[in-house]
């Protein structure tokens, strides 16, 4: 299903660090709080020293109430592309294990070669007979 969630890279994301263009990312999600700046109860500074960079552990140790994370909803403009933020967790740049893969399919496949030779057994048992 296509989502129609816009994804913003961390780069992307890293050049908006200004009062005039502040975003910042929480748990995943990108705000733009450059409206809010002037607003904030916690005063701006202490938002622009978290612009344009994940502010997740800077937002949960100021120790938000229930009415500062209702709000923030209004502020969301997009989601972070994990995809190209952490290119060493995704599968293209794991190490694959081939032993263990082997060992995968051999545990998956068992049954073919137990079959083969079971077969090839009851045959081999017919024929004997026939004879
Ligand atoms: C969408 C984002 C944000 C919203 C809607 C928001 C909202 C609020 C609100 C409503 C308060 C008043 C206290 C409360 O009700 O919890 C507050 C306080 C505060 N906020 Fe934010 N905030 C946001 C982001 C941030 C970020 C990114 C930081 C830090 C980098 C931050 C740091 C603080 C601090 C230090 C206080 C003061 C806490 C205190 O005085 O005890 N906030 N914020």
């Amino acid at each position: 299903m296509p989502t129609l969630t816009k994804l913003f890279t961390m780069q992307e994301v890293s050049k908006q660090n200004s009062k005039d263009n502040c975003w910042v990312v929480i748990d995943g999600k990108v705000y733009d709080l450059t409206l809010y700046l002037d607003d904030h109860p916690g005063g701006d500074d202490v938002v622009l020293a978290a612009a344009g960079r994940d502010a997740t552990e800077d937002f949960e140790d100021a120790g938000h109430s229930n009415i500062a994370k209702d709000l923030m909803g209004a502020f969301c403009i997009g989601e972070l592309d994990v995809d190209t933020t952490s290119p060493e967790i995704t599968s293209k740049n794991q190490p694959v294990d081939y032993p263990q893969k082997i060992k995968d399919l051999t545990k998956q496949y068992w049954a073919v070669p137990v079959a083969v030779v079971g077969i090839s057994v009851v045959v081999g048992f017919l024929y004997l007979r026939k004879k």
